[in-house]
């Protein structure tokens, strides 16, 4: 799919010149503000970005930070205030500029089923995508899809008979079965189980490898893309705040917000580093697996809080001003009330 256009593709923008050198979609300046009257909300704000080629990218941040109208307008959903997004180095049209809003190379699945036709089949709600011209092809590319999605069993099911997780593949094959070169998700496991998660993410990044479609997706839980996703931008009240490799933004994130979201980090400052026996001029991002605990009577912390998350427990520590979270893996260990001395393993100063 590594097209390049010389000539304006059909989704163009009259007179638009063509940039070299910019990621498959590359955002520049991109401001969208809400709200008539004297203090419009600013949803994003000058955000620069780029998202690369046959990669699952996704957008994290807390809700309300502006991941879905990032999405809208990459798409072309939704008019910019100021910048712009380019596509292979062609501006997106905006819905002023489009009859029917949407990049043709891109296809969006947003939450909910609302594009899904309850009362239909699966496999009507996914043909019904393509042209008649060529029943053969129309055949086949339903077919297809709809084994990589692995929903063909369920062809003859009405939507109203599925389960949520069955209705989001049938969303996806939807917006598969064109061939578009990108596809964008909205909270794609929202209100799915974790399994069903799993299964599909790995079906999701299967495709990706094998066709080398571009992924973008938006989720307000990290941790249940941290082991799909090739790259992640982090929004903070509208604004881009990291976006590098998962792996990378774990272990060395760029500020407290990131540290937080990834790894529900402790912030310490240089004070607080100070107690716990670190010398730091700048405050420290001590992710909760990078503590450890020790029990002795005279010790000056105290577990407050143990919260049982199966095969590891978080522990809620304090020495009475300073509070802690810390992962412990043997549960059990430190009963709440034990006195316990924290040392910390390994930290990340915050610049
Ligand atoms: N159509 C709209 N009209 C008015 N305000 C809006 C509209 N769309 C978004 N906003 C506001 O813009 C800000 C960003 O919203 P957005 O939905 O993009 O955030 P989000 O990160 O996707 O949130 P969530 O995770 O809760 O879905 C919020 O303050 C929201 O209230």
């Amino acid at each position: 799919m590594a097209l390049t256009h010389t000539h304006p593709p059909s989704c163009s923008v009259p007179h638009d010149v063509h940039r070299e050198g910019l990621p498959l979609i590359h955002g520049e300046g991109l401001s969208r503000a809400f709200g008539e009257g004297k203090e419009p909300v600013a949803a994003v704000s000058d955000l620069t970005f780029g998202i690369n080629e046959g990669k699952i990218t996704a957008i994290i941040g807390e809700s309300g930070s502006g991941k879905s109208t990032l999405l809208r307008l990459i798409y072309g959903l939704l008019e910019p205030d100021s910048g712009a997004v380019r596509y292979r180095g062609w501006r997106v049209p905006t819905p002023r500029e489009k009859l029917i809003p949407g990049h043709d190379a891109m296809r969006m699945v947003s939450q909910g089923f609302d594009d899904l036709n309850t009362y239909a089949n699966v496999w009507d709600n996914v043909a019904s995508q393509l042209p008649n011209t060529d029943l053969d092809s129309k055949y086949g590319k339903t077919t297809e899809t709809l084994q990589r999605l692995r929903i063909d069993h369920l062809a003859k099911q009405r939507i109203a008979d599925l389960s949520g997780g069955e209705k989001q593949r049938v969303a996806i094959s939807r917006a598969l079965v064109n061939e578009p070169e990108v596809l964008l998700l909205d909270e794609p496991f929202n209100q799915v189980d974790a399994s069903f998660r799993e299964a599909l993410q790995e079906d999701i990044r299967g495709i990706v490898e094998k066709t080398g479609l571009t992924v973008v997706l938006v989720s307000h839980d990290p941790a249940e893309v941290l082991s799909m996703a090739d790259e992640l931008i982090v929004l903070k009240q509208g604004r881009l705040v990291a976006s590098a490799k998962p792996t990378l933004l774990y272990r060395f994130p760029p500020n407290a917000y990131t540290a937080r979201l990834l790894a529900k980090s402790n912030i310490f400052s240089a004070a607080d580093a100070g107690t716990l026996g670190i010398n730091s001029r700048v405050a420290l991002a001590v992710h909760p697996e990078w503590l450890e605990l020790n029990a002795r009577p005279e010790a000056g912390f105290m577990v407050q809080d143990v919260r049982f998350k199966g095969f590891y427990e978080e522990l809620l520590v304090s020495n009475g001003t300073l509070r802690v979270i810390a992962i412990n893996p043997q549960p059990g260990a430190f009963p709440m009330g034990t006195r316990v001395d924290v040392k910390v393993r390994q930290y990340h100063p915050l610049r």
